[in-house]
């Protein structure tokens, strides 16, 4: 399921290519999609199959999973359905491969930043901690006690901050559009654009990084997220994008950062996480300059979002 989703991601063109030549792809792209559609759909017929059952099945209660409800709900208002409903099941299928492709990749690359931040900034590192020992109480109760109260996730108010830092210095995704006839842009100064034919790039992590916009763009500052509007560092309105605004915004941001934060609270106490850059560029003899404004851990875009360069070579050492 998985190899068949990044192949069939590589394959889409979204009607936005900057380069002419992958439109020659167009020819084989068809049979490329079906056969990738086979692999997932087969997959999750499977998978559905078998949920469809458990939710039937008096004696299994169902879990807590999208698709769990779906089905109960579909089942509660249509008692006596003894099957998976054809449009049911297209729906339900198209529905899970977009939020995993949504879904996966953009969370752990967030969360390997946050990470980052974190170990580059070890004062907001144990301001975290401390929350965490506030709110969660001993490291080996958390598993238990968030499990009964999942609600302190929203107590961790510090974590998040650094959290939604972490997205504003490296906004995982950015957006685009195809520009439409009629459709202008109006700079601030009443300077207006065309759009026809053009592409329309929403670059989060530029306006994230402009000093016109931010103040000190290039710091990590959580305490930007906990102060009062007269506060300089007061983020601007609409100004933050890492989940884009409006009607088409990120329909799962609140399930990632609640990820995230559950991440910390279940790792950030008891792990301490370096990147290993330093080792891995001598291991592979890696000379000059190998920083992007002075970061290692530069952004790079693999596949539809941005990644940490070189995968993030990394070192994690379990705390007494
Ligand atoms: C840190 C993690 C995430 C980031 C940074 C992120 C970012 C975004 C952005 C920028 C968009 C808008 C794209 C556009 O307008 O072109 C978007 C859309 C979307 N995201 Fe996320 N996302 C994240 C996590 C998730 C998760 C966990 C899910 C679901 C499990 C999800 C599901 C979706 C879906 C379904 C859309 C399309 C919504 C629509 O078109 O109406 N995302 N996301």
């Amino acid at each position: 399921m998985t190899a068949a989703l990044r192949r069939q991601l590589k394959w889409c063109t979204m009607g936005i290519e900057m380069n002419p030549l992958d439109n020659l792809k167009n020819f084989i792209r068809p049979f490329v999609h079906m056969y990738n559609t086979r692999i997932m759909n087969s997959y999750l017929t499977y998978e559905l199959e078998e949920r469809y059952s458990s939710v039937l099945d008096q004696q299994h209660i169902p879990g807590k999973s999208v698709i769990d409800l779906a089905m109960k709900a579909y089942l509660d208002e249509n008692p006596g359905s003894t099957g998976i409903p054809a449009p049911f099941k297209s729906a339900a299928m198209a529905q899970i491969k977009l939020f995993v492709f949504a879904g996966h990749d953009t969370t752990s690359t967030a969360t390997v930043f946050t990470f980052h931040l974190l170990s580059k900034h070890p004062e907001v590192l144990q301001k975290v901690r401390e929350e965490h020992d506030a709110v969660l109480g001993p490291v080996s109760n958390v598993p238990s006690l968030l499990a009964s109260k999942p609600q302190l996730l929203n107590q961790l108010t510090y974590t998040l901050a650094a959290i939604k830092e972490a997205l504003r210095i490296y906004p995982t995704v950015s957006t685009i559009r195809s520009g439409q006839r009629d459709l202008h842009l109006v700079s601030p100064n009443g300077h207006s654009f065309p759009t026809e034919s053009c592409m329309i790039w929403g670059d989060h992590y530029s306006n994230h990084h402009n000093p016109h916009v931010w103040n000190r763009p290039e710091d990590y500052l959580p305490e930007r997220w906990l102060c009062t509007e007269e506060d300089s560092l007061y983020p601007p309105k609409h100004a933050w994008r890492p989940f884009e605004r409006g009607p088409r915004n990120c329909i799962g941001q609140e399930l990632a950062l609640t990820e995230i934060k559950l991440i910390l609270a279940l790792t950030i106490r008891e792990f301490d996480v370096a990147d290993a850059y330093a080792e891995f560029d001598t291991a592979r003899g890696n000379t000059g300059n190998m920083k992007v404004n002075g970061q290692r851990a530069y952004m790079v875009r693999i596949g539809g979002g941005g990644h940490p360069a070189n995968g993030y070579p990394c070192r994690v050492r379990c705390l007494e």
